[in-house]
């Protein structure tokens, strides 16, 4: 008879596999646990910010029989939900010790070997989202570029009433984004037996976790929508959102299957920030038939600066109606910023009708297929930038900033079949359907790519996003073009890339970034133009720092320390056995790198570099002739 016995618990299989755990248990002083060497297949943690600003998915109903938000409830409640955290998990690898134990939760290992580490940041007071203004929108934008380097990406827990103009707002404040912000919430308080809070906090925590999609999204009843694409339409169902104009990013079924095509990217190498200036004079108005002069003119008169106008059909309105026409006209003369939207909840505006021609006489502009709330909080967005002339917020407001409208170019796109390479392909595998072409397309272009930025030419690249590869997909081993372009530091194809949609916080299999990739091949110019574009170390590499720190000072590696400086390691921080690079440099007499080091320490480390420039003096002493008058100038000016 052959028993076998079960794993002690779930998070076994995982334990002692796990490098960040290693990492954690070499750095907290728990030896609850004997040090397993890590094996061939770890699973990755990822961290997630959850920023609780309210809604019904955290509501409890009052006495007097109405729904209010409860504060200092909802992690204490996630903690009792296994799905939702793996206490077990957490108590083994001292998660609490390394991360604080208040806020800080862990999903179940995922289907993709990950686990996602969340802690929750909760707002005082908790809102009803109706309760919500510009100034909330603005704290949720600080507290995301607070925390911007931290995390791997954000969910934004909100009352699903005015959730899509908090959401389109985001899309516009957060600039150059490149990981991914998603807001959820729930049409049922996840206190009570049947909820949707639960599968939307897990699906939200699942994506911004695991992919980076650099986008304000929004994730409910299993569908990512593009953020600045949604309205709510039902305050009845848990299938609450529509995004009429845009397919989903992403759909959360048997499988999570991203739908890359479509996410929208920054395409840039500027870094991240948030704008928080923001214009309140901004309204809406929707046209009905026999809407007054006077009611227009008193809706249009100062501090008025912007209007979306909600028009009929594809941007109609009455022509012949010279006395509403007249005052549209005044405003737009004087300075407003009038946007042409349609009151339908799908289609665009076009100037095909007399009806609509009108309005463009009259001075709007065309908001295409935009959402009020998109073109609202863009007006918003736009009207406060100090640094634009009155024109060229006009200019901007008719072009796409963050996918919120669709461009006239988007059909311009190349289809499959006018690919040359992929139709020969298809040719001798006898394959025609779209489908196929697709998967082909998708199975060769992303090792095409890599290999294409391994040599430098550009040339190939275009050609494959011709075809309508994306650029940023990673091989079998999850390396993407860019990581292949840093490691062999090719400056101008990590510039091209950047601006065709690659992301700087994209990781292989073995969790390195191309900035990883861009030191350990010593590519100076890359590693600035990573860090321009707002790349950085993990907390785990920047802990990790210190030990390669100083085994660079112990050799005198200048060219080492000088790039781990460019790409962000703390100096200071101290190896595997407390020492800092500094004090190694001194110790084996590496004058030249305990000079450099001691140039570039930080100001709070001031003591150690004034020790080493006690420590420069004293070698001085005993290899040069110095006179002793010299010596005490020497040390009285240090
Ligand atoms: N389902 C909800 O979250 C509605 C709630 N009134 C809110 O928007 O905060």
């Amino acid at each position: 008879i052959l028993l076998v016995l079960p794993l002690r618990n779930p998070s076994e299989s995982c334990r002692g596999s796990c490098v960040q755990v290693c990492r954690r248990r070499k750095l907290s002083s728990c030896n609850s646990l004997e040090c397993v060497e890590p094996v061939t297949s770890p699973c990755a943690e990822a961290r997630v910010l959850v920023i609780n600003t309210g809604g019904t998915i955290g509501m409890t109903l009052h006495d007097n029989g109405v729904l209010a938000p409860k504060a200092n409830a909802f992690v204490k409640s996630l903690r009792k939900l296994p799905i939702l955290h793996d206490e077990m998990y957490a108590q083994q690898t001292s998660l609490y010790e390394y991360y604080g134990s208040d806020n800080t939760l862990v999903l179940p290992l995922s289907e993709n070997n990950k686990r996602i580490v969340y802690n929750v940041l909760e707002y005082n007071p908790l809102l009803d989202s109706s309760n919500m203004t510009t100034d909330d929108w603005g704290r949720i934008g600080k507290d995301i570029e607070r925390n911007y380097e931290s995390y791997d990406g954000f969910v934004i827990l909100h009352g699903t009433d005015t959730m899509a103009y908090t959401a389109s707002a985001l899309s516009f404040m957060c600039e150059h984004l490149g990981k991914p912000i998603i807001l959820t919430g729930s049409q049922v308080p996840i206190y009570e037996m049947r909820n949707d809070g639960r599968d939307n906090l897990l699906g939200a925590l699942l994506i911004a976790g695991q992919f980076v999609i650099p986008e304000v999204c929004l994730y409910f009843y299993n569908k990512l929508y593009r953020g600045n694409r949604v309205t709510k339409v039902d305050a009845g169902s848990f299938n609450a959102f529509s995004s009429p104009n845009l397919p989903p990013l992403a759909t959360a079924e048997v499988d999570i299957r991203i739908n890359w095509d479509t996410v929208w990217r920054a395409n840039t190498t500027a870094k991240f920030q948030v704008s928080t200036e923001l214009n309140r004079n901004v309204g809406l108005l929707r046209l009905f038939p026999g809407i007054t002069a006077a009611t227009v003119r008193a809706f249009l008169q100062p501090p008025m600066e912007g209007v979306v106008l909600e028009t009929y059909g594809s941007g109609n309105a009455p022509d012949n109606r010279p006395d509403l026409l007249k005052e549209l006209k005044k405003a737009t003369d004087s300075g407003v910023i009038i946007m042409n939207c349609t009151q339908c909840l799908r289609g665009t505006v076009s100037t095909s009708y007399a009806t609509g021609k009108v309005l463009m006489d009259a001075g709007l502009i065309a908001g295409g297929d935009m959402t009020p709330e998109a073109a609202l909080s863009k007006l918003s967005y736009v009207l406060a930038k100090k640094d634009l002339v009155f024109n060229a917020k006009k200019k901007m407001m008719g072009q796409n900033l963050r996918g919120e409208m669709s461009s006239d170019l988007a059909g311009a796109k190349l289809c499959l079949t006018d690919s040359r390479f992929i139709q020969v392909i298809a040719k001798s595998l006898s394959i025609s359907c779209k489908e196929e072409l697709e998967a082909i397309r998708d199975a060769l272009s992303p090792p095409l790519a890599c290999a294409a930025a391994k040599i430098g030419d550009i040339e190939a690249l275009e050609a494959l996003k011709e075809m309508g590869s994306n650029l940023s997909l990673g091989d079998y081993d999850g390396r993407t073009p860019l990581h292949i372009a840093a490691s062999e530091g090719h400056l101008k194809m990590v510039q091209y890339l950047l601006r065709h949609g690659a992301t700087v916080y994209a990781k292989d299999r073995y969790g390195d970034t191309p900035l990883c990739n861009a030191v350990r091949f010593r590519h100076k110019e890359v590693v600035k133009l990573l860090r321009k574009t707002g790349a950085h170390f993990s907390r785990d590499e920047l802990e990790e720092a210190g030990t390669e720190l100083c085994s660079l000072a112990a050799s005198g590696d200048m060219e080492g320390l000088e790039i781990w400086s460019l790409a962000g390691a703390d100096l200071n921080k101290p190896g595997y056995d407390g020492q800092t690079a500094i004090q190694v440099a001194r110790a084996v007499g590496k004058k030249e790198a305990v000079a450099f080091l001691a140039q570039h320490v930080s100001n709070k480390h001031k003591v150690t570099t004034v020790s080493s420039v006690l420590y420069l003096f004293f070698s001085c002493l005993t290899t040069t002739a110095l006179t002793s008058s010299a010596c005490w100038l020497t040390l009285s000016l240090v």
